[in-house]
Formats: structure tokens, C-alpha cells, sequence
């Protein structure tokens, strides 16, 4: 479904990563983890063809992303951004309608039909009542799931979402991630690849998806959670101590070390911050 070979990617010419490689299949999650600044989004822009890659290919089932339209690519690939700050005070509704675009003719408006697959975007998500309000004025965690529900109504074969649950609370992440495991393999839809990226990596474990860990551009792991998501992979790629432990229930979970050497601040010092 998605191909990446010897992925080249950087912004402006200007090379941040390369050898990049992976594959997503229907009923496939990939989660993608790694530090700050290491080049995720990038990979995300280059992958649904925003940014041109440096080097190597892309292929969409089968056809190389080059020679595929905006419209062609949208069919294929629903992106959900990290951000997103549209130029008009659209209603979320409407933000939600722009995923049919791709599957309407050129100068096509969206019909009852698909207002009724983007109300039902909305609802599968529980925000049906911010139908109606200003997308702009929404928090941004209410803006990241309409943006979810605007993937959803776009009924493509493959979802990226740049770290879908960011702003969402503890409840929302829960539901979020509960759509992400029913997207790829919910027995009564067609299944769906997706290729999200997180910095929980226990989000990974608890959706059971293939796991590529990234660092300065590069892959340095990859592989079933159990195996690519060890204590000394983690403190390799975030440079803190990490243990990976498993749970009285038998659910792997990724911890932290605070580091006890780390210089603090002296309750004087705190009050004059
Ligand atoms: N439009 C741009 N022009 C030039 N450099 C950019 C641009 N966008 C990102 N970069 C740089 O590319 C590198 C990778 O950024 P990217 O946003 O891909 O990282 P990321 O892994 O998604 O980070 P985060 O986890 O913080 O979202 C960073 O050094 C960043 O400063």
C-alpha cells in the first residue's frame, strides 16, 4: 500500500535525514517514536508528497507518488497534522466536509450524503455537538479531533496522523486510540493502514503496532513492540534511563528514571520564578 525505499528527506535542499525506509500494508499500525526534531513530521510531509524527497522513492499502491495528482494522493492517503490554522472562520462541520474533496469532481459541492459520512465522523468520535461551532475558536485538543473525524470522512486506505493524541486528555487519548486500532482493523469496515506518530511509547504496546524508532534522520529499530521497545533502546534514542516492565495484567509499560542528580531548585529560588 506504501512503500518508502532509501527515503531521502530534508527542507529546502538541505538534507536532515536519509536511508529511510518502511512499508504499511491494510490492517497495519506503524508507530513512529523518537526524539524532538528528528525528523518525523518531515518524513510524514514527505511521504504524502508536501515536500519533495532528496533521494530514493515512494510508491502508493504501487505507482510512484511522483506521478500521482494532489487529488489522486488524497484518494489514497488521509493526513491527520499536527497543527493546523485554516485562513477563514470555517465551522468544524465544514473542516470535516473537506475530506470528501477528493472523492467529488472537479467543481462538485459536497451533497447530503456526505454531510451524513461527516456527521458521522464527528459522532464516532463523541464531538457532534461541535458541529455547528467556529473550528478557530475550538481548544486544541476539540481541533485535533475534528481533524481525526475529517481523516475518517475521507475513507482512505491509508491514515498518517503526526502525533494524533497531543493535546487530547487522558479520556480522549483513550478514544482516540481505540479509533486508530478500529480504522486499520475493524472487521466491518475495510482495513486500513496507519502510520502514526507518538511520544508515548506505550501507545505502541497498547495498539500491538510495528514500531520505527527514529534518531537524527535516521532509523536505528524497528520491529513488534516487545522486541523493538526495550529499556536500552529507549535510553539509547531519549537519553534517559528507560526500564520497560510489565504490569500485574500482563501489559508492557515504558518508565522512566527521573534522575535523582538532576539540579533542582531550592524552595527560595522556586518563589522568585
Ligand atoms: N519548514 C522547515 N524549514 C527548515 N527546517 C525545518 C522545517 N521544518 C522542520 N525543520 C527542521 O527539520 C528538523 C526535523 O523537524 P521535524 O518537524 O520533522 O521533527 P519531528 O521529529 O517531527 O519533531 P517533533 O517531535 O518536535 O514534532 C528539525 O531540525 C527542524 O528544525
Amino acid at each position: 500500500m506504501l512503500e518508502a525505499r532509501d527515503l531521502a528527506i530534508g527542507h529546502g535542499g538541505k538534507a536532515i535525514g536519509a536511508g529511510l525506509s518502511l512499508d504499511v500494508r491494510p490492517g497495519e499500525i506503524l508507530c513512529l517514536l523518537g526524539p524532538n526534531g528528528c525528523g518525523k513530521t518531515t518524513l510524514f510531509k514527505t511521504l504524502l508528497g508536501l515536500i519533495p524527497a532528496l533521494g530514493g522513492q515512494v510508491r502508493v499502491d504501487g505507482a510512484s507518488l511522483a506521478g500521482l495528482s494532489r487529488a489522486q494522493i488524497a484518494q489514497a492517503v488521509a493526513y491527520v497534522p499536527q497543527q493546523h490554522a485554516p485562513p477563514f472562520p470555517y465551522e468544524a462541520i465544514e473542516i470535516v466536509l473537506m475530506g470528501r474533496t477528493a472523492r467529488l469532481g472537479a467543481f462538485a459541492q459536497p451533497g447530503a450524503a456526505d454531510r451524513r459520512v461527516a456527521e458521522a465522523s464527528l459522532e464516532r468520535l463523541g464531538i457532534a455537538d461541535l458541529a455547528g461551532r467556529d473550528y478557530s475558536r475550538l481548544s486544541g485538543g476539540q481541533r485535533q479531533l475534528v481533524l481525526i473525524a475529517r481523516a475518517l470522512a475521507q475513507e482512505a486506505p491509508l491514515v498518517v496522523m503526526d502525533e494524533p493524541t497531543a493535546s487530547l486528555d487522558f479520556g480522549n487519548q483513550a478514544r482516540v486510540l481505540a479509533e486508530v486500532a478500529k480504522l486499520a482493523r475493524d472487521a466491518e469496515s475495510e482495513e486500513r493502514g496507519v502510520i502514526l506518530s507518538t511520544h508515548d511509547p506505550d501507545q505502541a504496546f497498547a495498539l500491538g503496532a510495528d514500531v520505527l524508532l527514529m534518531r537524527d534522520g535516521a532509523i536505528v529499530g524497528r520491529g513488534r513492540p516487545e522486541e523493538a521497545l526495550t529499556g536500552e533502546s529507549l535510553s539509547a534514542v531519549y537519553g534517559v534511563p528507560v526500564s520497560v516492565e510489565r504490569t500485574e495484567s500482563g501489559r508492557l509499560v515504558c518508565a522512566p528514571a527521573l534522575r535523582h542528580s538532576a539540579p533542582s531548585m531550592t524552595c527560595d529560588a522556586l518563589m522568585m520564578t
